[in-house]
């Protein structure tokens, strides 16, 4: 395993991003096959055979994936699809059965975290309990450890890490000021609003000068009055030359930023996707609404459901409960806008079980 000494010299610098224009994103995406693991024409990352399982139970199953440079790739697929656990197995944070991934070539599959922050790839992590004591500085300050003052050696000569805690200091304030936390800088960051402490996770996530940024659910627990400003913020990673590659339930978010789309469902690629094509996809269709809304209904003699249907039973019947525990009146029916099969209720479940809904 590299050392830290090793990993210093990859501590990516602004000049090594590569900036693309939204006109050359859109020549760029408009070449690439939409099919699952397709080649890009200058991927920063890729990922082979990578592979987790929990028990009996595959949650990564990736054969091939690549990532463009320098754009917004959204990761999307229902629950359980496996998505956060392929973010933690690729920042080192999880360890895969098998599988290699690399970035800009370089194989990652034996570092820890913070070795793959130092070569270049960070992942946000919600307010953990800790960090929440923590002055929201602090926390900033917290996302460039690991430097030279971390290292054992450095504490005998002091003057070095001095110098570098300066400077960490000043980066801090610098990203706070780019998020507009300045003024919250002594707060703890327990007091953060939930939009707030998104854009604290990114300002401790670029404390280490990325190059790629992966953020999970961006927008949860986000109040819609900061959605907007957030969505900005995360477009300006893109501006300075950064890739983001980042998971959200959200269709609107996803439309509004994605240059490209990765889809997976139990634990696979499925699909990859132009943002405004998704809806023309088989299989992205068939993994929203859970690929049963086609298939025979199958029963035992007593009339229970068996096999397939008993799964679609199973989720029908939480689906609906899930109504009922918020408040919601099983006739109405599904908001419009909603996520394709994201709607619990009478209506969806009923076209989930293959009635026709007009
Ligand atoms: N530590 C774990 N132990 C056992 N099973 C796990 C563990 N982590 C994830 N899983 C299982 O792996 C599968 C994939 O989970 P994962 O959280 O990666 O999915 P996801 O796509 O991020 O889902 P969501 O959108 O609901 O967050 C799920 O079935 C989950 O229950």
């Amino acid at each position: 395993m590299p050392s830290d000494s090793d990993t210093a010299q990859h501590i990516p610098s602004a000049a090594k991003l590569k900036t693309f224009s939204a006109d050359e994103r859109a020549r760029i995406f408009a070449g690439i096959d939409a099919t699952p693991g397709s080649a890009k024409p200058d991927p920063i990352i890729t990922v082979d055979g990578i592979t987790r399982s929990f028990g009996g139970l595959t949650a990564v199953d990736v054969a091939h994936l690549e990532i463009q440079r320098g754009a917004i790739t959204g990761l999307i697929g229902p629950n359980g699809a496996g998505k956060t656990t392929f973010f933690n197995l690729i920042t080192g944070f999880d360890k895969p059965n098998s599988g290699t991934w690399s970035l800009n070539g370089d194989a990652l599959g034996k570092l820890v975290p913070h070795q793959v922050s130092r070569r270049g790839m960070v992942r946000t992590f919600q307010l953990t309990r800790a960090l929440a004591k923590l002055s929201v500085l602090d926390n900033v300050r917290l996302g460039g450890r690991h430097q030279r003052g971390e290292h054992f050696l450095a504490a005998l000569a002091p003057w070095t890490w001095r110098k570098q805690e300066e400077e960490i200091t000043e980066q801090a304030h610098a990203l706070l000021r780019r998020f507009r936390l300045e003024e919250k800088a002594n707060d703890y960051a327990g007091s953060l609003s939930g939009g707030q402490r998104k854009l604290l996770e990114m300002a401790r996530a670029l404390m280490c000068e990325p190059e790629v940024v992966m953020l999970d659910e961006p927008m949860a627990g986000v109040n819609p009055a900061l959605t907007q400003s957030l969505l900005e913020h995360i477009k300006s990673l893109r501006e300075d030359g950064m890739t983001v590659v980042f998971v959200e339930h959200d269709m609107d978010v996803i439309r509004d930023i994605s240059d490209w789309v990765v889809v997976m469902a139990q634990g696979s690629v499925i699909a990859e996707s132009l943002p405004d094509r998704l809806g023309e996809n088989e299989a992205v269709v068939d993994a929203y609404l859970g690929g049963h809304h086609d298939q025979a209904l199958e029963f035992d003699s007593d009339g229970n459901p068996v096999g397939e249907t008993a799964v679609l039973a199973h989720e029908v019947d939480e689906a609906i409960e899930e109504t009922l525990h918020a408040g919601g009146d099983l006739s109405d029916p599904p908001p419009t806008g909603a996520a394709p099969g994201a709607v619990p209720g009478r209506h969806a479940a009923d076209t989930a079980a293959g009635e026709d809904p007009r």
